[in-house]
């Protein structure tokens, strides 16, 4: 069964890092901008075929924000991901590995900006729970902007048991609550590390809370007490960034 990618940037990422598995490209007829122009050039050195389509059609094929430009797929990167190949995607590693956990996110434009952020940070892996969480869909990779693909995601069935596997390999597990003692700045975030996020509503489930190794919180100055969980996944994972660059 083949699947849609959809928007100028998506579709991008998509033609340069996994090409094999685009089946044909559409493009919106009279469409001249440059970008699109690019994105057909790139398409046709890889031998896939471009249709051109009136506006009309596309907007029939996906109610989403397209820009002109949808590639049917099959076969998505992150399918071919399984929590089997954790060890041999941290194996292959040549630098401490930098895990994002969503402990329950749900809301796909969450999941899609989440993902968007890992990819900007160079996180080698996200991991979510297989049930009662957000999997990859149209919506997700369009708000990923293409990370839907360049990032592996991997869903668990048994998520304290991932994160014990990651400990075993020397992996410290970081959660984040607002109500944590220890912020983002004070905490030492160097060295093998997994973020974990938690779900919109009620933050991390408590038997994943258990499972850290410490808890870390953004310092909020406002009246609100939480960020958003795709905002506060940017702010941490950029800290981590930057503490490792030292
Ligand atoms: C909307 S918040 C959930 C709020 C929830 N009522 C709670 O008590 O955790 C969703 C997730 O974003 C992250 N988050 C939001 N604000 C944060 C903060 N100030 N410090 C650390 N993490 C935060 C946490 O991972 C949290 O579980």
């Amino acid at each position: 069964m083949s699947e849609l990618v959809y928007g100028v940037h998506a579709v991008e990422v998509l033609l340069k890092r996994n090409s094999d598995s685009v089946q044909r490209l559409f493009v919106q007829r009279n469409r001249h901008d440059q970008r699109a122009h690019k994105l057909v050039k790139l398409a046709q050195s890889k031998n896939i075929q471009v249709i051109q389509k009136d506006r009309e059609e596309l907007d029939d094929m996906t109610k989403q924000r397209h820009q002109g430009v949808i590639a049917e797929c099959s076969k998505l990167k992150e399918k071919q991901f399984h929590e089997k190949h954790i060890p041999d995607i941290l194996d292959a590693l040549e630098t401490d590995p930098l895990i994002l956990i969503l402990d329950g996110v749900t809301d796909p434009h969450n999941l899609g900006a989440c993902l968007r952020s890992a990819d900007a940070a160079g996180v080698h892996i996200v991991i979510a729970p297989k049930d009662n969480a957000a999997s990859i869909t149209d919506v997700v990779r369009k708000v990923a902007c293409g990370a839907a693909e360049s990032v592996p995601f991997i869903p668990v069935t048994n998520l304290s048991r991932t994160m014990k596997q990651l400990q075993e390999r020397n992996i410290w597990i970081a959660g984040t609550a607002g109500e944590a003692e220890q912020d983002i700045y004070q905490a030492n975030l160097k060295g093998g590390l997994a973020i974990v996020m938690g779900a919109e509503g009620d933050g991390m489930r408590r038997l994943t809370r258990e499972n850290c190794d410490f808890l870390i919180k953004i310092p909020m100055a406002g009246e609100v007490s939480s960020l958003n969980v795709s905002v506060a996944t940017g702010v941490t994972l950029f800290e981590a960034v930057r503490q490792r660059q030292k």
